[in-house]
């Protein structure tokens, strides 16, 4: 993480105020919440919508370990004899410390994005590269204008390789992370239906995520879902100073999996580029495309394929992410409720629809957020192309997820689909439908907070 004298962090943040008194001060990492402080920080305040960050300066300072702080021009009354940076804008100043210390580094950078997949194979990428080299990453899914900066100042000064995640909801927004991350190397897991309510289509969403070549670094490569139309058509007149590699299921890719097999809990592939058979820990064949992009960005940073299965055979992660767990009735259950959009929703319904060894398959589903204007139609679409000969029951939470439901009632009938509007009162209901056999499918949007099932399922 960062380690500097006061002195130095003020030039680097633009400050307003003059910090000599305090200049040999010196600070280890930033935070942006008291709570989870540590010695020496600098502490960020900002205004939140609960409170203002700057209600806690001169304690933190005083009394919680903090060295110093921010503090932004117009808030009033900064606490005097402390080592305060004044700044126009507490946020800025963090994106500009950011900047300037990921500058000061001689490291390689992986970006990802993608509407689906960019924290699954940020993870895989980074397991991959640690291989050979001191990694780090992104952390959860610090993956925007604040949790970007935020995992640039975590990087030590001895890393070579760091693997960040940026996400959007906005035109833009991309644009401006990978200007600050300057990759060597990014990805494009695929284009899905994320966020449309703030970009309006999917062509929109293809060339928001394409930004992220804005930043690539000189001969640096661009690695994509060739699968995918939108992105193929967008780069087919590539002329930049990149590489082009493309991941997915047809033949027609630079990687693609040549062989397949379904194991407990993940996944044993083959792929073109050798006769290695790699085994994933993790279910779903989307993670396997997640694997073949990271696999072709640890390749470009000096990776062989044969040294590859270690860093997919060790993979754990991130929460909430097909994580499996075992319910009080003995049902397995798939926590895959981090976020959800009709894409991902598909994915983890065709997984469980095509799993053997269970004889009945429950799906819990949540309402998929940020779709804009089409969002029912979204809904309904998922449940009528729901397999009735391969789920058995529905089970929905969230308004919009009654157009799931409906959709579902069509084809596995009224019986089989059903809706609430309590998640309390779901679990309820659905612990009397498990048993030792039974697998239950948990998915909906981040705002949905889908675990709270899980975790009734597991008490
Ligand atoms: C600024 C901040 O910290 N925001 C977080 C805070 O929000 P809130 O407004 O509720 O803050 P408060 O009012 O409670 O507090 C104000 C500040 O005071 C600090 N503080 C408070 C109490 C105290 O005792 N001590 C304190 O120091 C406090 O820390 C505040 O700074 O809390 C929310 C709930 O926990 C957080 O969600 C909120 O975090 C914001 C959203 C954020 O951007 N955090 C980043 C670090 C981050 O990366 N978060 C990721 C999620 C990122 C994400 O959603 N990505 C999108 C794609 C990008 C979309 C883009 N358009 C965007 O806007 O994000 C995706 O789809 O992946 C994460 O948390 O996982
Ligand atoms: N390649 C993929 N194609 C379709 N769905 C995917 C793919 N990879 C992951 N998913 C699904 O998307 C969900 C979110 O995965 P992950 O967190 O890795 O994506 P993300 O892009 O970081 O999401 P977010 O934008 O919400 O941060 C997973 O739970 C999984 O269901
Ligand atoms: C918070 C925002 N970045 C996000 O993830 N929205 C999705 C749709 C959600 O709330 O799940």
């Amino acid at each position: 993480m960062i380690q500097k004298p006061l002195s130095e962090i003020a030039q680097m943040a633009s400050a307003l105020n003059d910090v000599s008194k305090f200049a040999d001060v010196i600070v280890k990492g930033v935070s942006i919440d008291t709570r989870k402080i540590e010695a020496g920080n600098l502490f960020v305040p900002f205004k939140g919508e609960r409170t203002d960050g700057h209600n806690f300066v001169a304690d933190v300072i005083q009394n919680g370990g903090a060295s110093a702080a921010l503090w932004q021009k117009d808030v009033p009354n900064p606490p005097e004899d402390l080592p305060i940076i004044i700044v126009e804008d507490t946020t800025t100043a963090l994106q500009e410390l950011a900047r300037s210390y990921r500058n000061s580094l001689d490291i390689k950078v992986v970006g990802i994005t993608g509407s689906n997949g960019k924290t699954t194979t940020k993870d895989m990428t980074a397991n991959l590269l640690a291989q050979k080299y001191k990694v780090q990453k992104t952390e959860g899914n610090f993956n925007n204008h604040l949790g970007l900066p935020l995992t640039l100042l975590r990087l030590r000064e001895d890393t070579e390789v760091a693997v960040l995640e940026m996400g959007m909801s906005s035109k833009g927004e991309i644009e401006f992370l990978t200007k600050m991350g300057r990759p060597d190397a990014v990805i494009i897991t695929n284009i899905g239906e994320s966020h449309l309510l703030d970009l309006g289509s999917r062509e929109a969403i293809a060339d928001a995520k394409l930004e992220i070549i804005e930043g690539l670094q000189e001969n640096g490569l661009i690695i994509f879902h060739g699968d995918e139309p939108l992105l193929l058509e967008r780069l087919k007149d590539y002329t930049g100073n990149g590489q082009l590699k493309t991941f997915g299921a047809s033949k027609d890719n630079d990687l693609y999996p040549v062989s397949i097999e379904s194991v407990e809990n993940g996944n044993k592939f083959k792929t073109n580029a050798g006769d290695e058979t790699f085994y994933l820990p993790v279910l779903g064949n989307h993670n396997i495309l997640n694997a073949l992009a990271a696999m072709l960005a640890a390749e470009f940073l000096g990776v062989p394929f044969e040294k590859m299965n270690a860093g997919l055979a060790s993979l754990k992660l991130t929460n909430m992410r097909m994580e499996i767990s075992e319910g009080a009735h003995g049902e397995k259950i798939i926590n895959d409720a981090y976020n959800a959009s009709p894409t991902s929703m598909k994915a983890a319904i065709d997984l469980v629809a095509n799993l053997s060894g269970y004889n009945r398959k429950i799906l819990v589903l949540g309402d998929m957020l940020e779709l804009g204007p089409l969002e029912e139609e979204y809904h309904y679409k998922l449940g009528s192309s729901i397999d009735a000969g391969k789920i058995d029951y529905v089970f929905t939470f969230g308004k919009l997820s009654e157009a799931i439901t409906k959709g579902a009632i069509e084809v596995l009938g009224d019986d089989r689909a059903f809706s609430f509007q309590d998640k309390q009162q779901l679990s309820n209901e659905l612990k009397k439908y498990v048993t030792g056999e039974t697998i239950v499918l948990v998915k909906g949007s981040r705002g949905m907070a889908l675990e709270e099932v899980v975790h009734a399922l597991q008490k």
